[in-house]
């Protein structure tokens, strides 16, 4: 072969070279810009596609800060919540003598999510098992869509859910800081009788009758026969009331989580919670937080058509036989709850 024509074909080569990188590359700027426009896109069962928060408003901005009009109208309603939370601190600052620094140990309450930038602190028997499934969907990066199908049990199981304890200082720090911060409240005295229904009157609670029920009885029941005293499962409110009050049992260890107060489980003194919910509007102010965290489109919180949910009523009914004397001593235990919170005294309670 001529060497000229040997040239040309090299040339050729090298030109269509030349021209397959150039499409790569153009084929991978476009792919990169697309990216940056779409950030980590994921594809929910519904069809919707859900984007973290990267690069559009976060839900503390949403808060502090709203676009839409109906949406500042509830602003205002939790600016006067979250006052509400200050203005008790200071007061029992002030009278208390009590000082305390959180440590690590004191955030296992605090769930995080942070594709969406949320911390959410569970209360037990303040819908906590319907809030969990809701958390496992927001972080579970598509694995659920509908929190109904997450078995209850599954949604109480630790490894499920990031606790923000589980982060460095700094970490916990800047999280503290950026995420928007919330929990939900019950009437104390409701959520109490719910605790008390739901672990000493169902016959399947055997740990709690086993742990708590053979030790209130042992103390608070004289001439306890030792079937009871073995089994623990016929415990009466009157006596876990009388167990609630007595000082030996704070002394000896902390409350169960299921009656252990807000203040102690959440430290809302320390840690600022940018939103209180309450049970009594539970559905409408979890809705809110969904709606804020930019999810609320296509995740809602369950709906409970529950006819044997703990009541008003049923409250007042429980504390008929219980001593004006154990009332008094009670209320000052959950006293700080129900100031917060902004639950009045109860009708029904007779003060000392
Ligand atoms: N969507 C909705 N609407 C209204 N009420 C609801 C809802 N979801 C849960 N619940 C009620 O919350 C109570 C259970 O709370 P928890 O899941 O935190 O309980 S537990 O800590 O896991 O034992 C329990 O209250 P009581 O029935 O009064 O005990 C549930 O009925």
């Amino acid at each position: 072969m001529k060497p000229a024509l040997l040239e040309v074909m090299r040339m050729n080569r090298i030109c269509r070279m030349v021209l397959a990188t150039c499409l790569g590359s153009f084929i991978l700027v476009i792919f990169y810009f697309q990216s940056m426009l779409h950030p980590v896109m994921r594809r929910n069962p519904f069809g919707v596609d859900i984007c973290c928060r990267k690069g559009s408003r976060s839900p503390l901005q949403e808060l502090y800060n709203p676009i839409q009009l109906e949406l500042s109208n509830t602003a205002v309603l939790h600016q006067m919540r979250r006052d509400q939370v200050t203005d008790t601190c200071r007061a029992n600052s002030a009278t208390s003598r009590k000082r305390r620094v959180l440590t690590p140990s004191d955030l296992k309450h605090l769930v995080v999510d942070e594709d969406h930038e949320l911390i959410y602190c569970y209360v037990p028997k303040v819908a906590c098992t319907n809030w969990k499934r809701i958390m496992m969907v927001l972080t579970g990066r598509g694995k659920y869509s509908d929190p109904m199908e997450i078995p209850a049990n599954e949604a109480h199981v630790s490894a499920n859910l990031k606790t923000l304890n589980q982060y460095s200082i700094p970490e916990i720090n800047h999280r503290l800081k950026s995420y928007m911060k919330f929990l939900f409240v019950r009437e104390p005295f409701e959520r109490l009788v719910s605790a008390y229904r739901n672990k000493f009157t169902q016959k399947y609670n055997t740990s709690f009758h086993k742990r708590y029920g053979t030790k209130i009885i042992k103390r608070q029941r004289k001439n306890a026969t030792q079937e009871a005293l073995r089994r623990g499962d016929d415990v009466k409110f009157e006596e876990f009331v009388a167990y609630l009050i007595d000082p030996h049992t704070q002394r000896e260890e902390p409350f169960n989580e299921h009656w252990q107060t807000v203040y102690s489980l959440c430290h809302p003194c320390h840690i600022h919670y940018d939103l209180v919910g309450k049970y009594e509007t539970l559905e409408e102010d979890s809705n809110y937080v969904l709606q804020l965290a930019g999810v609320g489109s296509y995740l809602k919180f369950p709906t409970y058509a529950k006819s044997t949910r703990t009541t008003d009523e049923m409250t007042t009914e429980f504390f008929q036989n219980i001593s004006s004397e154990h009332q008094t001593q009670l209320y000052e235990v959950y006293k700080l709850d129900f100031l917060m919170f902004n639950y009045s005294v109860p009708s029904y309670l007779k003060l000392e």
